[in-house]
């Protein structure tokens, strides 16, 4: 009795409910919309060519395993069918979808790589004459009728997309493409050879090759089921194509609000390849790749942010990274202030007085021959491509402001007689250095959050924000600071300040010698960190005002951060860490439970 409706209770129900679970903290609108468009487009284009199989007895259902009422002869559950496999289909494909940046996927669509050609002519060829074959196959009534319907159905459809975006395809990883299709499509197999078994459906003999994969699953229905699930990928994966150029090219899309229109889509598809900048692509490849290899928890978050966002805070990192990195491997101070005065030189450049009849285009080509003139090719992309018409210039002067106070560290050896010029004197030299370093990357983030997510907040929500993301990037400096005690030692560097160091009896010659050693540190390694947990209790309701998009990405990724002064405190309690050259470590998987908590929790 109404077996085909305890099909969907037992397994497909159960499944989709499972699915959104996983699913529910990084799905957005847009993966809605998505979803939506697909199932309409699945359900409208199904319902007809179902009805015809059930008429040609194809198809067909005992009256008992249905519940009864039908649309063109096509039981209710199994209208069903073609909803709930497209979305249990759709939420697996943005489930692994989520850490592919799909923008660096669009760098074939203008010279692809011979074999790509050539994987998508034969996928083209393949496709047209699975197609004719099927319309063949299923003129007439014989075995080879229900697999000629399918393929005569699937076949041009799946033409279509192959054409529209085959390279982006082909470009994309395979657990992106190839276990969206198959995860589901093993799992669809194994109930339909339940239902089979059980007579839940038929499929009437003579119309079938009469092979079975494996128990009662006939080729037919096997074959069935992994094209509907291609065409499902495919087709998520057209709208992510465009959806990445939308994302990708300011110059082509130079204003996306918080979610791109359908019009937009259009326009995207209609866009010329010729047009896209792929150097861009190369430079943002460049910045995830900084990323990757720079920052565990940096890296794990971006690939919880969507859209324009995640490009432009990659982009930032790139950039406080590059910079970062230009100041602490410099081999003499005068080389650091050489650095220090090129990158404010660089910011005068887009944010000074400027001829305001100047073009664009060429005040762009100017400070791009700065670039190449005044740093090494490999800082180029890092700095070509930083989004100054978003970030205010402010934080970006005083976070090079403060890697200037960095400087002084390095080059004054570990003479006892030096103390005095230590840069961190007191307590209000740490805080005005973790302002300036990281209180400013908090400004910048909210600065790209307010831009993408909600450029109507008003002033005085601005301010709330802005003040409580300063905070709340000292509290990360501070946990940074107490992380790299011994890391820094070994470079000639003491951000304890020279008070505390003082109230101990230390001095920087004994930290710089034994970092590790006395209990001392241990206690002022603490009080960094209370005082890092205090600004955190302070700015953390704050994250609550952030906009839903960016809300669990970014709690996300400052608890991932803090986590690392969780373990550190830990540490006193006896509980041993994993260090990593020196520094302690959060084991990966207490990261990702960290940041699935604070995904759920938002
Ligand atoms: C998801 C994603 C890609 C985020 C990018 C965030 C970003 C732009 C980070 C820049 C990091 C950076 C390289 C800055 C240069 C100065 C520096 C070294 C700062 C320290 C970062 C630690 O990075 P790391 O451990 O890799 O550095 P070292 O190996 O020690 O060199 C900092 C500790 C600063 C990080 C500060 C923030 C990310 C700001 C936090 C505040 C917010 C996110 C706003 C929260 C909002 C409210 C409302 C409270």
């Amino acid at each position: 009795m109404y077996d085909y409706a305890f099909v969907h209770l037992k397994f497909t129900i159960p499944l989709a409910v499972l699915l959104t679970a996983i699913a529910y903290p990084v799905l957005n609108r847009i993966h809605v919309i998505q979803t939506g468009c697909l199932i309409f487009i699945a359900f409208t284009a199904a319902l007809p060519w179902d009805a015809y199989l059930i008429e040609q007895k194809v198809w067909s259902y005992p009256p008992e395993a249905i519940v009864g009422p039908r649309l063109l002869g096509i039981p209710f559950e199994e209208l069903f069918f073609f909803v709930i496999q497209t979305y249990i289909t759709a939420l697996v494909y943005i489930l692994f979808n989520k850490p592919v940046l799909h923008a660096l996927h669009l760098n074939n669509q203008r010279n692809p790589p011979a074999w790509m050609r050539v994987a998508k002519i034969t996928g083209q060829l393949l496709l047209v004459a699975l197609s004719v074959w099927g319309w063949k196959a299923a003129q007439v009534n014989q075995e080879t009728t229900y697999l000629g319907l399918i393929l005569v159905w699937a076949c041009p459809f799946l033409l279509a997309i192959w054409t529209l975006a085959g390279r982006f395809i082909l470009s994309l990883p395979w657990f992106a493409t190839v276990l969206p299709v198959f995860l589901p499509t093993f799992y669809l197999w194994a109930v339909d050879e339940l239902a089979l078994h059980r007579g839940t459906w038929s499929i009437g003999s003579g119309t079938k090759l009469e092979f079975c994969l494996f128990g009662k699953l006939d080729i037919e229905e096997a074959t069935f089921f992994l094209v509907t699930n291609m065409l499902i990928v495919s087709g998520m994966a057209v709208f992510d194509q465009y959806l990445a150029v939308i994302y990708a090219f300011p110059t082509l899309f130079p204003k996306v609000n918080r979610y791109p229109t359908p019009l937009m889509l259009v326009q995207s598809r209609l866009v010329n390849t010729a047009k896209y900048d792929l150097e861009r692509i190369e430079g943002l490849r460049e910045a995830v790749e900084r990323l990757r290899l720079k920052s565990r928890s940096f890296y794990l978050a971006n690939s919880l942010f969507s859209g324009r966002l995640r490009i432009d805070l990659i982009l930032l990192y790139s950039f406080c990274r590059l910079a970062d990195d230009l100041v602490d491997d410099a081999k003499s101070r005068l080389e650091v202030l050489s650095w220090t005065a090129k990158l404010n030189h660089f910011l005068d450049l887009h944010y000074g007085d400027s001829d305001a009849t100047e073009d664009p285009k060429q005040k762009a080509k100017r400070i791009d021959a700065y670039i190449k003139e005044a740093f090494p090719p490999f800082a180029y992309q890092a700095l070509h491509l930083l989004p100054t018409q978003i970030l205010p210039p402010k934080p970006l002067y005083e976070l090079i402001q403060g890697f200037e106070m960095d400087s002084q560290f390095t080059f004054h050896g570990n003479s006892d007689s030096t103390d005095l010029k230590y840069p961190i004197a007191d307590d209000k030299d740490l805080k005005t250095y973790a302002i300036r370093v990281a209180g400013t990357v908090g400004e910048l983030c909210i600065a790209l959050i307010i831009h993408h997510c909600l450029p109507d907040m008003s002033d005085s929500q601005k301010r709330r924000l802005e003040s409580a993301s300063c905070r709340m990037g000292i509290a990360l400096q501070y946990v940074n600071i107490a992380r790299d005690i011994l890391v820094d030692a070994r470079i000639g560097r003491v951000y304890l300040p020279t008070t505390w160091l003082k109230e101990e009896g230390l001095t920087h010659k004994i930290v710089l010698d034994n970092p590790e050693g006395p209990e001392v540190i241990e206690r002022m390694r603490r009080r960094l960190l209370d005082n890092a947990f205090e600004l955190y209790r302070e700015a953390r309701p704050e994250m609550q005002r952030i906009p839903s998009e960016a809300r669990g990405p970014m709690i996300g990724a400052v608890e991932n951060y803090m986590e690392i002064g969780r373990v550190l405190r830990e540490k006193k309690e006896g509980t041993v860490f994993v260090r990593k050259e020196g520094r302690a470590t959060v084991p990966k998987q207490r990261r990702l439970r960290t940041l699935l908590r604070a995904l759920y929790e938002q």
